[in-house]
Parts: C-alpha cells; structure tokens; sequence
C-alpha cells in the first residue's frame, strides 16, 4: 500500500464477523453479573443485506442546522425585543428574572467568551458573511418531506433556501458517495482567495513548509485564520503546556469550504425542520465548568424540570465576527445530534439567546479523565481500567462504523460520570471519513495523542489516527500520567521513537516515504522499551500489566497504520477476558464533582 495510505475497507465493517465472539464473551461477561457489559451488547440486528448494523443508528436524530449562505449578507439579524420580534419564537421569552440579571450584566463589561452565558454582549452576533445560521430543536422532521418553508424576517416571509437535513440521515454507506467536492474544491475557499499548495492542501501550522509571512501576522488563531483567507500562509503551531495545539481553530478552518460545499451538496435532502429552539434563559446557570478552544462550557440547571445540564457555549469571533459561525462548533452539533451512542456524550438540544449565541445543552458529566487521572494519587486499578476501555472502545468503535473520525481523543475528552459511564465529547474535530480516502490536514488531535503518521505529515489518514489515542490514553490510565508528552512536533517523535524504537521501513512499509521523514533526521532507536515503562510484575504497588494487556497496548501503539488494532479487535482482546475480568460501571470509584471541589 501506497505511503499513508490506509486501507478503509479493512476498518468499515459494520459489523465484523468477530462480532460474533465478542457476543459470546458478552455472553460470559453478562454471567457474571457484576461485570462490565458493552453497551451495544444486544442491541445490533440483522439488516436485509446480511449486514449487520448497530440498533443505535435507528435512533439518529437530526441537525437542527440550517445554513443559508446566500441570504442577503446585509439582513440584520434579528435582535430580541426589536421589531423582528416575530421572528423570535415565543419560547425565546424572557422571564423576568432573567432580565433582571440581564440589565446588570450589562452594567459590567462583559466579553462573550469570558462570561457571555445569559448576559447581553456587547454586540450584536453575526454568522458570518452571506450566511445565516438558524438553529432549531431537532424534534420535528421528515426525512420525505421535500418542502420549502419560509420564515419570516425583518417583518416579511422569505423563502427559506436550504434546509438541510443531517447528512446523518443518508442510508448510504460512504459519506463520500454522493455530497463530496472534489479535492481541488475541498481546499479551496468559497472565494478563492485561499493559499493552497500545489496538490491544493492547506498549509497549516508546519513552521517549515511555509513561503513568507507578513509581518503584520500576531500568530493569534484569529490572525491566522484572517490571514488565510487572505492568502497569507505562516501559522506556527502553538502548544500549550499540556499539549494542546492551540491553532486549533486553523486545522479545523481549512476544510471549512470542504464541509461547506458538502452542506450545500446535501441540500437534496432538505427536510421539514422548521421550529424553533428554545431560549437559554430557561435555564439557571450554576457555574462555569471549562473554556476551552471553542467553547465556554456551563453547569445549569433546566428551570421547569431542575435537570442539571452542561451547556456549551459557541465561542464567536469577536475580532473577526465577519468569519461567522465556526465550523467547528457547526460539525459538532450536527453529529452530536445525529448519533446515540450510551459512550458518546449526548446533545439534548441547542438553544439561543437573544443575540443569537448558540449554546449545546448536554447532559451533564460530573468529571473528565484527564481531571480524574490528575486528582488521583494512584493509578485506576486494571479492572476499573478495564471498564473505561470497554466504554471508549464501544463508542469509538460506533464513531468508525458510522464513517466518523474523532480526530481529538484525549482524556479531557472524555467525560466521566458518577454512574461509572465513560463518554466521548468535544467532536469538534471530527468529520466524516469515506472510501477512497481524502486527503485531510494532519494537523488535528492534540500533539500528545497525535500518531506518528500525523507527525509526519500524511495526508491520508483513517480509523487508525484515533486508535493510536486509545493507546496513548490506556497508557496514561495505567501510569496516571500521560505517556508521550512532547514540546514541539520534533520532540514528540524523538519520544515516541525512544520509547518504541525508530520505525524503519521493515516494520512500517511506506514510512520513508511520508512527507515528514524527508525533512528530518530522525535517530535511530534500535529498541522498543516500552514494556520497561509498562512492566508484569510490580514492587512498589504500581499497575501492572499482563501478556495479554501489553500485546494490546502494543497492537494500539504500532507505527503502521494498517497493521494497528481496529476498535472491533480491541474489544475483543484477550485481555478483557482475562482476571481480572472489567468491573462493572456500578461499582467504579466516584468522585467529589468538580464544582464541590472547587468550592462553587
Ligand atoms: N457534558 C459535559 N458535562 C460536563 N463537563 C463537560 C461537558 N462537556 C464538556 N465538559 C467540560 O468542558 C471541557 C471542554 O469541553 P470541550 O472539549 O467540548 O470544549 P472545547 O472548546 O472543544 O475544548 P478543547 O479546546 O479542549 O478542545 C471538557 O474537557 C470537560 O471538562
């Protein structure tokens, strides 16, 4: 196989004839009652085809998302209280204690990221130029229905032009099968002004590939992405000190015009969606939970029923509002909304306030891993590891049979609730992956859990990227401490190769061969020691980790893409069945929450 590539078909079964062993072992692990069962243990069925597919993919629901590009760039948008009242659905009313709280936020400066939840901002929102973004509750569709609707706005009817259902809808197997632009349109933005390299990629966030910069580039992922719509190219990449890439913004943004052009492809399937979403002031906000790259994320609590909610909120521009509603947050919603999945954090509904935030209400999780390994002294034991790595296989594994990559899995992303459940969150990265593969930006998943193919600049990437980040995680789980912790590009490979020897092209063909090895290089590491990191006996009460454990985290760890463990085959590892065997979710350890720890 061709250098990078990665053979899609091996990884897309929708469900593997191995399937059938691991319902056996379910089978076994269900005797034993106390024990972990896989959430979609009983749940997949026989479809017509012979295939098999998982019984959650019935209950898909639909992106409340509509874009609208080319309505008129210079519409305003409809403020609440204003005369396009009508356009504010009555659900978006303000109680009045709300408002109350609203005219004091406005007495204090308030930034929309900073504490914009529930409070006036000082500018109005824009959703970008020559879009409008309306949002709405996902529970009224019909994927027959092929209707235009109109909705009234600054005071009059206008045809509503592309309601689009969620590609989530298709029956079709490869996402690419019908809405995809070819890879000349996919880099390219909507108005041409975008720098491409000669195969048409992005550049993104690689120091060394990059023509000259302007000087008047700050290197704020703002300016960046300024910058690339203007055509200029430099963008280093930036880490904070745990890893996180923080031009995150820029490796999502440069297949925007892609995700776009699928969008407006897809516009065949418009559906009858036209409601609105509720207000978020029927919400309490209790405290502030996480900022992260693209969201400010909220505990609060659902007024009529006292439900205690995470709300997401979407992180606008305020430097550059003219770059809209990003994309990033506009994948995230219409995945989330459209999967149902026990190990994927489930999006209830998005609702608005009146200056057209958009905030993700989620169910609330009281923790995420990466808090969790932190807080903890001690490693997890190997059954209660055992049980989380069941859950975040489950779920990816329903992520790659439904034709998504995660492309951020990392322990901050994965939610942890006092239930024992594990969920998957923060798909703000992710997209649709399709048979043959396109190319994408390697720039995605934070650094730490970033495969070495992506290190090293392949373009092509599938299901594999995302298993390399499971393997990194069961490790961190293992140590409590995370297992490749590089400064910089450079510098996570050299840990990496130190730790499982340089690849060379006997163990992964097509290696010398990636764009990345070219310019570098590398030493070589003639050993794999990572079972001096990961040992089978232990003197200090540390983990430890048996045959069939460390065969696992190797087949989760190994460089060639093609040859590394799906998640069908992780779940079916020996390892899970063997003593001790997972615990189940009831009888995992719980934690103080967050806020109770913090003393919110
Ligand atoms: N449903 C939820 N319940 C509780 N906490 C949550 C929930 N969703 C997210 N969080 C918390 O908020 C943090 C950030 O969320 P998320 O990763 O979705 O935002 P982001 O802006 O994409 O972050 P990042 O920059 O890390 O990618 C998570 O690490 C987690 O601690």
């Amino acid at each position: 196989m061709a250098t990078g590539k990665v053979d899609v078909s091996r990884r897309c079964n929708y469900y593997s004839p191995s399937g059938r062993a691991r319902d056996r072992r379910q089978h076994e692990v269900s005797q034993r009652n106390r024990h972990y069962i896989p959430s979609n243990a009983i749940e997949h069925q026989k479809f017509p085809e012979g295939r098999e597919q998982l019984h959650h993919e019935k209950k898909r629901k639909f992106s409340p998302i509509i874009w609208d590009r080319e309505d008129n760039q210079a519409k305003k948008t409809p403020r609440y209280g204003e005369e396009e009242a009508k356009v504010v659905p009555e659900k978006r009313v303000v109680p009045a204690s709300i408002i109350s709280a609203i005219v004091k936020s406005q007495s204090e400066p308030s930034s929309d990221v900073s504490d914009g939840c529930f409070s006036k901002s000082p500018a109005s929102k824009q959703l970008g130029p020559g879009s409008k973004l309306l949002v709405m509750s996902p529970q009224k569709h019909d994927q027959k229905e092929d209707v235009e609707h109109s909705v009234v706005e600054d005071g009059e009817l206008v045809q509503e032009r592309n309601l689009l259902m969620s590609r989530w809808a298709s029956e079709d197997e490869s996402p690419w099968d019908k809405s995809v632009p070819d890879e000349d349109e996919m880099f390219e933005l909507k108005d041409g002004s975008g720098t491409s390299t000669e195969s048409g990629e992005f550049r993104i966030g690689r120091p060394d590939h990059w023509p000259g910069s302007s000087g008047e580039f700050d290197g704020s992922c703002e300016s960046q992405k300024v910058a690339k719509h203007a055509g200029l190219t430099e963008c280093p990449a930036t880490y904070d000190d745990s890893g996180d890439y923080l031009n995150q913004s820029d490796s999502r943004s440069d297949e925007e015009s892609s995700e776009i052009e699928e969008s407006w492809s897809s516009s065949q399937g418009r559906v009858s969606m036209l409601n609105s979403c509720r207000s978020v002031f029927e919400f309490e906000r209790l405290n502030r939970i996480s900022e992260g790259t693209y969201g400010v994320v909220f505990r609060a609590k659902e007024k009529k029923t006292g439900e205690i909610v995470a709300l997401k909120k979407v992180k606008m521009s305020t430097a550059y509002p003219e770059l809209g509603f990003p994309l990033s947050a506009l994948r995230e919603i219409n995945i989330l909304l459209s999967i149902n999945h026990p190990s994927i954090v489930t999006v209830k509904e998005v609702v608005m306030d009146d200056h057209d935030n958009v905030f993700m209400v989620m169910e609330y999780m009281e923790h995420d891993l990466k808090g969790l390994v932190e807080m903890r002294k001690r490693p997890f034991s190997t059954s209660e590891i055992k049980c989380l790595m069941l859950q975040l296989l489950d779920g990816v594994k329903y992520l790659h049979d439904n034709w998504v990559l995660h492309r951020d899995l990392k322990t901050s992303n994965l939610l942890v609730n006092n239930k024992g459940e594990l969920k998957i969150c923060d798909l703000g990265l992710s997209r649709h992956y399709g048979s043959p593969l396109k190319p994408c930006t390697p720039v995605v998943v934070t650094m730490w859990y970033r495969a070495p193919e992506l290190l090293l600049d392949a373009k092509e990437y599938s299901t594999a990227i995302d298993m390399w980040s499971v393997g990194c995680i069961m490790a961190e789980l293992l140590a409590n401490e995370p297992l490749f912790k590089g400064s910089n590009e450079p510098n996570q490979l050299d840990k990496i190769f130190r730790t499982l020897g340089t690849p060379n092209e006997k163990i992964w063909p097509g290696f010398s061969k990636l764009p990345g090895t070219a310019k570098a290089k590398f030493v070589k590491h003639p050993y794999n020691n990572l079972r001096k990191k990961f040992p089978a006996t232990s003197f200090t009460g540390s983990t430890v980790l048996s045959e069939s454990g460390f065969d696992l985290l190797n087949q989760l760890l190994t460089y060639d893409p093609e040859k590394r463990i799906t998640a069908d085959e992780a779940l079916n590892h020996a390892w899970f069945q063997e003593v001790p065997l997972p615990t189940c979710k009831e009888l995992m350890p719980t934690f103080p929450p967050r806020h109770a720890a913090a003393g919110l």
